[in-house]
């Protein structure tokens, strides 16, 4: 079986970075920084007027790969593949969007938080998806619970999980990959401690 694109985006470090930004003129320095501590997958998310600017900077940053985050119908969706994003996540499923991203060809993670939602990305073709808000959707366990009658499907959980929690998630065997906000802490920039923070995040055990 060839791994999807989602699958390889997934594999490629053990925390994506969910990032909340306000400055263009920050994208470049915070995505080099996370990039040198060794998590090259960049989640931006629609939720700041600077993100679709903020994305295209980006990715003009050797070895990043720039996706769109907070993505929750295809009007957005349309507007991030315009703007250059090379993945997709939403906090949740709709048939709507998820018609529109398979369509689309392009790499996608939705939020799932239940055993329906799963099976509505199932009967997309959807086999890769995100668990949110995973600490507050039941924690380990219940995605632990979830991954047995959903062996095919593999997750990135998020939301509410830190430095400290990430390893337990990572160890499940459904568990591909985290994603958080925590490496990028909100206020002014502060490049030495992204890095530092993404360096300490690239070196989860999975
Ligand atoms: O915007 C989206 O697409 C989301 O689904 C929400 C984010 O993934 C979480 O807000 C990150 O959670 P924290 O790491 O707890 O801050």
């Amino acid at each position: 079986m060839t791994k999807s694109g989602i699958e390889q985006i997934m594999a490629l470090a053990p925390v994506i970075p969910v990032i909340v930004i306000d400055r263009v003129e920050d994208a470049v320095p915070m995505a080099e920084a996370l990039v040198a501590g060794g998590l090259p997958v960049l989640e931006v998310t629609l939720r700041t007027a600077a993100a679709l600017d903020a994305l295209q900077a980006m990715k003009k940053v050797a070895r990043a790969i720039v996706g769109a985050g907070t993505v929750v119908d295809p009007q957005m969706l349309s507007g991030a593949i315009a703007a250059g994003a090379e993945f997709i996540v939403s906090p949740g499923l709709t048939d709507n969007l998820g018609q529109a991203a398979v369509a689309s060809g392009i790499p996608f993670l939705p939020g799932t938080a239940n055993a329906s939602d799963i099976m509505r990305g199932l009967d997309l073709g959807l086999t890769h998806f995100k668990f949110f808000p995973a600490s507050t959707s039941g924690g380990i366990g219940a995605l632990r619970a979830l991954a047995g009658p959903f062996g095919q499907a593999r997750f990135c959980p998020t939301g509410g999980i830190t430095a400290a929690s990430a390893p337990e998630w990572l160890a499940l065997d459904a568990v591909l990959c985290v994603g958080g906000s925590w490496v990028v802490p909100p206020g002014p920039l502060d490049p030495q401690k992204v890095e530092a923070l993404a360096r300490e995040a690239a070196s989860l055990p999975r």
